[in-house]
Order: structure tokens, then sequence, then C-alpha cells
């Protein structure tokens, strides 16, 4: 099944309670989207032999990131695509404003061209993330909660470069074949295993937690000697969408807590083109995403770059952090190992 069969199977299409324009407009929105990914899948594929040399070109975007030139790139060429079709306004983590289009246009969309760029001259896995949101006139563009979200998805360029997809029917994979260029199905209906032991968080931020991250961590390092009774593995990529595939392929749970440094009281993740298409992935493969105190897709937009901690991955976990940060009491954090001594300290 190609990508283009894969949008017209009714179970992609039948799902929007909108018109056909809005239907169609969302198929349109996904096929640039994908479109513009396999260019920029042979354009990260060649890498020094395209110029691309991972160093920052000087200048940075809205959020203070220093931007390198395939962050700009790839803005420009996922805007290219786009310009294609009917907006109403997108917004991406490479422009301080929104690029506005047709203001009667169904849909607007949110991206961040290029996931996890500070691993590029590692030759390491990253991506393109996308969120398409209905546009409501009179009501400002990206302002409705994440649950309003009409489809969302990820590309990665890893070994393989794939698009995970969803259109409010759960959550298909398709890998794109290089020899046609176009991307086939290999996963239909992803579900996140369930009871995986292995976690992902920055450890190096370790001292700036709140205490109910610390204590999650820690009920994870305690392994089969502590209270979850189990052996734990950990991960961290830097890498949001590398992140994110490891998840729905293996389980676990992934933490981009907010911290006590200088602006990152709401974590590092953009809520608009991070959290929320990722929170909507994960909820449809299975999966639950939070705050650590709400449901991410309860979320509205108060500004296009702002920030949101994220929490996602196998339910049962996600769950355990909210009651460790909501109703600590009935957490039940007893042993002194996991009271506010703490492994990490001595
Ligand atoms: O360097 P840190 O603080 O561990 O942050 C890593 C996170 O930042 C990100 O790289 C942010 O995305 P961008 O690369 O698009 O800015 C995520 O992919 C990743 O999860
Ligand atoms: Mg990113
Ligand atoms: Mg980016």
């Amino acid at each position: 099944m190609t990508m283009q069969q894969g949008l017209t199977l009714s179970r992609h299409t039948s799902e929007y309670a909108g018109t056909d324009k809005l239907r169609l407009a969302v198929a349109a929105a996904i096929d640039a989207i994908a479109g513009a990914s396999i260019e920029i899948s042979e354009l990260i594929g060649r890498g020094p032999l395209a110029g691309i040399t991972g160093e920052a070109q000087g200048s940075s975007n809205a959020d203070g990131d220093v931007q390198k030139d395939l962050d700009v790139r790839c803005d420009e060429m996922i805007i290219a695509g786009l310009k294609k079709i009917p907006f109403a306004a997108l917004a991406s983590e490479e422009s301080e404003t929104l690029v506005l289009g047709d203001p009667d246009a169904p849909i607007s969309v949110a991206f961040d061209p290029l996931d996890g760029s500070s691993n590029i001259d590692t030759n390491m896995t990253v991506g393109t993330i996308f969120s398409i949101v209905p546009n409501k006139p009179g009501e400002p563009p990206f302002s409705a909660p994440g649950h309003c979200q009409l489809a969302a998805g990820f590309v990665v360029y890893g070994p393989q470069t794939s698009l995970v997809l969803s259109v409010g029917n759960g959550v298909d994979i398709f890998t794109l074949d290089r020899r046609d260029r176009t991307y086939k199905c290999i996963r239909e209906q992803v579900q996140i295993p369930e009871h995986t032991a292995e976690f992902a968080i920055n450890a190096s931020n370790h001292r700036h937690w709140e205490q109910p991250v610390r204590d999650f961590v820690e009920e994870c390092l305690a392994g089969a000697d502590g209270p979850r009774s189990k052996d734990f593995n950990m991960r961290w990529i830097g890498s949001l969408v590398a992140e994110a595939y490891r998840i729905l392929t293996r389980g676990g749970v992934f933490l981009y807590p907010g911290d006590s440094r200088p602006g990152y009281g709401d974590g590092r993740l953009r809520l608009l083109y991070e959290c929320h298409p990722m929170a909507y992935i994960i909820e449809q493969a299975g999966g639950g995403a939070s705050t650590g105190r709400e449901r991410v897709l309860d979320l509205a937009a108060k500004s296009i770059h702002q920030r949101a901690p994220l929490i996602m991955g196998s339910v049962d976990k996600v769950q355990r952090i909210e009651v460790l940060h909501n109703d600590p009491a009935a957490a039940n954090i007893t042993a002194p190992l996991f009271g506010h001594r703490g492994l990490f300290r001595v």
C-alpha cells in the first residue's frame, strides 16, 4: 500500500466529521509534508556531500536556539510544499511569527521542520513533526486545545526514513521506499506495548527537577530492590522523534519535565509543534501524555512558541508520574530510600 493509497482508505478519511473540503485539505497537507520530507531525507542522507556541516549559521530562532543552516533549509522546503495547498496559517519553530494564508481555508499547520538538529553532526536520527488543526474563522489560529487536532505525524530520518501518522483513528507507520520515492505502510494500528521497563530523561538536569520527577526516577533506578520490583533500563537520545518512535515500538516512558533552570519552568519542548502532535499520536496508540499534572491534549496555547512539560509513553508509567505530582500522599513513598534523601544524593 503506498502513501497515496493509504490516504484514500476510508479508515483514514471517514473519521473527519467535517466537510469534504476539510477532509481534502487535511489529506493535501499530509501529502505536501510527506513530499517535502522525501526531499529532506535525501538532503540529510547526503550530509556533508550536500554541504551540511552541522555548524550554526549565526542566527537564532524565536525560542533563542541557535539556528543551523539545515533547520532553515528544511523550514523552506516544508513551507514551499504547504504553499501549494489551502491553509489559513502556518506556525514553524523557525519563524518568529505566523505565515498567513487564506483566512477562509479549512486548516492551519504547525510544524518543527527539523527536530533534534543539534545531533546532525553526529549522524544521529532527526525528524520533522507536524500538527494539522481546523481553522475557525473569527478564532485566532492555533488557540484550540490539542484534542481538537485533525491529524498529527512525524517523520524520522534514521537508518530508515519513516512517517508516523494519525488522522484520529489509530496510528500507522509508513517507510520510505527509496527505489520509487513513495511511502509504504509497514505497520497499521500501532499499539504501545505495556509494562516495558525503560525510561528516558536527561539526567544531567537532576538537580533542577521537582521532587515528583526525582521520586519517579529513583523508583526506576532502585529496580528490582525498589517499590516497582523490576529492573529498568535507561535511554536518552536527545531527539524527540527518535524517543517517540522507540516508545511506539518498544514502550516505556519519556520525560521532559519543567525544572528550575531559568526559562525551563515548562520544560524545553514547544506545545504547538512538539507536545501537541506527540501527545495526539501517543494517545492514538493507546498510551498517555501528561505534563505530570494534566493531560497535554487539554492544554491550549497562548502563544506560538509556548513550552510545555511532556511526559509520554505507556499508560501505567504516565499515571504513576501523575499520582506522584497530584497526590503524593497516595503515591506511598514510604521506604527511606525513596524519601527525600534520594539515591542521587549521599
Ligand atoms: O538537549 P536537551 O535539553 O536534552 O533537549 C533535547 C530535546 O530538545 C530537542 O532537540 C528540541 O527540538 P529542536 O532540536 O527542534 O529544537 C528535542 O528533540 C529533544 O528531545
Ligand atoms: Mg524539536
Ligand atoms: Mg527543530
